[in-house]
């Protein structure tokens, strides 16, 4: 039996930059985590410690810093540079960029916004990913960690009883979830990043807001196929949202009711609904294999 090297990919993980945009005495402010992967031949190093070929991870690093002296603007515009420049080494056939970004909104100072002051605008980031193969550039944009909670308008009912089941039937209850998303541009997409972003994201919104759901199940298909249909130059889009359940508390012990307004917020266990929405027809693409936590 041989043993020989498979698969392997190496890099900076986590490059934080926030880059401050004084063009005017309104500053702008981009705060990003970018994550930097090559594959090709690197090979001799694993198996002799050969560094001939290998492209430090320090010099990945001071690259994206470099690269954003000139600017950054949408994060799948910046990753993309960076496959571009990284995949013009010879050794390097492909490879993997990822960025967070955070956002910071202006705070309001003496009733306007102000030039040069700001506060993180949660936990959501925006994320993009730009993947490198023999076959080309494929950018993905998505979101993770975006709260969204509707107080009605949500029922679960009509599923199998057996022995084990306990849950009651319902035909009003709190919806909430953590939404993660990622979707995919159809090759060469040149269109405007930042405002198909917001696009997307407001399209997920509106129809979490509006869809009457009758299960977590249903919402993340009505969101994934509303994107879908909006945007032919989006070939598919995959999601991942935890149902973050909210039990009604029994306030008969204190003799009083509960007309599903005082609920309990579970954080553990979680249901887990994760669906890919696609075009009939399209071929799994490999750039999802390069994702975690996903369908
Ligand atoms: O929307 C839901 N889908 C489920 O599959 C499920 N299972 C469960 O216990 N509650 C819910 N809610």
């Amino acid at each position: 039996m041989s043993i020989v090297l498979g698969a392997n990919q190496y890099g900076k993980a986590e490059v934080r930059i926030v880059r401050v945009d004084r063009a005017t005495p309104v500053h702008r402010v981009t705060d990003l985590n970018v994550t930097s992967q090559l594959r090709g031949d690197f090979a001799a190093c694993h198996v002799d410690g050969d560094n001939s070929a290998v492209i430090a991870t320090d010099t990945q690093k001071n690259t994206v810093y470099a690269f954003a002296r000139d600017g950054v603007g949408a994060p799948e515009a910046f990753l993309t540079r960076l496959a571009e420049h990284f995949t013009g080494f010879p050794q390097v056939s492909g490879g993997r960029w990822y960025a967070e970004q955070y956002g910071w909104d202006r705070i309001v100072a003496d009733g306007s916004e102000h030039d040069h002051a700001f506060v993180r605008s949660g936990r959501e980031a925006r994320t993009a990913l730009v993947h490198a193969d023999a076959s080309g550039l494929t950018v993905l944009a998505g979101l993770r960690d975006c709260t969204v909670l509707k107080s009605t308008g949500s029922e679960f009912h009509g599923f199998p009883r057996d022995r084990y089941t306990t849950l009651p039937e319902v035909s009003d209850r709190i919806l909430a979830t953590d939404v993660t998303a990622w979707w995919r541009y159809a090759p060469g997409f040149d269109g405007d990043h930042d405002a198909r972003f917001d696009a997307v994201r407001a399209l997920l919104l509106e129809t979490f807001a509006t869809l009457h759901s009758l299960a977590l199940q249903q919402t993340v298909y009505a969101m994934g196929r509303a994107v879908l249909e909006a945007f032919d130059d989006i070939v598919e889009i995959r999601l991942s949202c935890p149902n973050n359940h909210h039990f009604l508390v029994d306030l008969e012990p204190f003799g009083l009711d509960n007309p599903g307004e005082v609920f309990f917020a579970a954080d553990r266990p979680y249901g887990l609904i994760e669906a890919a929405v696609t075009r009939s027809g399209v071929e799994d693409h490999p750039v999802w294999n390069t994702i975690g936590g996903f369908v």
